[in-house]
């Protein structure tokens, strides 16, 4: 880590859902001044980013571009470091939210924070590690600063796309994941399920332009064994509620929190169609949340795909 000094500083939080406030929490312990800010409370957004040398963001995807609009107007230094922490792609844009973030405010330094971190785990002070990509190594080594702790080992990526699409896509394949267990298709279904998980989402992020090395780190292989062997993760949850044979709408009814592999989903399913990349796995994760195949058709199309070679570079294609 390059010689940076862990200061106090003055950090806005956007979004107190589960994930807003335990990256709160972290920062709070290590003496920063956290202002929050979500849509439900009373403190504006006027009163707390001029205050601000760093703003976090940790709203759903669904929230992030009406939450910009509304920073437009005031007015940000060019030092203002801002700190993407959602998982999502934009429905509208099909963009990542740095893409997002970095369009509303292209002078500042824009940073993903991404991991294998489920805010329950970290709520309870357990041990996590995550990443912090920027193409501003100043501002990735700044906010590796500012959250580093005992418990929360932060490491610095110069591949932001690939470490938010590692986050964002591993959400597909929680719900695979949640479908796989609920079924109870055993041990060696989950591992042949991750394992080619995991160059699906390579062949994704790469034709969006991110290194494929980023996606054995901890956002992407790290996260995939985080959330895909978790019942904590919401996006496993959906998965296994739909094994049970619960409609949709009688999971998220239950669900605390927002599973964003519904809607990612749905964008990559749309990315892939537009740029002719195959998604086998998301594409039946995408037929069982639109109800149109059972969890069993999902598992027989898998298995029933033609025979290849185990990767790509073996057979060329
Ligand atoms: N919970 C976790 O363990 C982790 C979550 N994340 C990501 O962080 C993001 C937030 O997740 P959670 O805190 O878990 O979800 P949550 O459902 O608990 O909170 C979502 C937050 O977004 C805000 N929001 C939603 N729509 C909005 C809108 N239209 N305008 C303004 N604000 C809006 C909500 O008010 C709330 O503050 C997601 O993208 C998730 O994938 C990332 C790492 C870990
Ligand atoms: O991204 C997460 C952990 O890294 C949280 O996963 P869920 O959104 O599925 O709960």
């Amino acid at each position: 880590m390059a010689n940076v000094e862990k200061q106090p500083s003055i950090i806005a939080i956007l979004g107190t859902g589960v994930w807003g406030s335990a990256l709160g929490k972290l920062l709070s312990n290590n003496q920063h001044q956290v202002l929050f800010w979500s849509r439900s409370n009373s403190t504006t957004l006027t009163e707390i980013i001029p205050h601000s040398s760093v703003i976090v963001s940790a709203i759903s995807i669904k929230g992030v571009q009406s939450t910009i609009n509304k920073l437009k107007n005031l007015n940000l230094t060019p030092e203002t470091i801002i700190v993407t922490a959602t998982k999502g792609l934009d429905p509208d844009t099909t963009k990542t939210p740095s893409q997002i973030w970095q369009q509303a405010f292209p002078h500042n330094p824009v940073v993903v924070l991404s991991g294998p971190n489920l805010s329950k785990e970290i709520d309870r002070d357990l041990p996590a590690a995550t990443t912090v990509a920027s193409n501003s190594v100043v501002a990735a080594e700044t906010i590796q600063a500012i959250f580093s702790a005992d418990l929360f080992r932060v490491y610095v990526n110069q591949d932001p796309l690939g470490t938010e699409l590692g986050g964002t896509l591993k959400n597909i394949m929680a719900i695979a994941a949640g479908v796989c267990d609920g079924m109870k298709l055993g041990t060696n279904a989950k591992a042949a399920l991750l394992t080619r998980a995991l160059p699906e989402m390579i062949q994704v992020g790469t034709h969006l332009g991110a290194k494929a090395e980023t996606f054995f780190g901890l956002s992407g292989l790290g996260d995939l064994i985080a959330t895909c062997d978790s019942p904590l993760s919401r996006n496993y949850q959906v998965g296994y509620g739909l094994a049970q044979r619960k409609t949709l709408e009688e999971i998220l009814s239950d669900l605390e929190g927002t599973a964003e592999g519904i809607n990612t989903t749905q964008v990559l399913i749309k990315i892939a169609h537009q740029k002719q990349i195959a998604v086998p796995i998301a594409h039946q994760v995408n037929l069982l949340l639109k109800g149109k195949i059972t969890p069993q058709q999902a598992v027989k199309a898998l298995m029933a795909r033609e025979l290849k070679a185990e990767f790509h570079h073996l057979d060329g294609k």
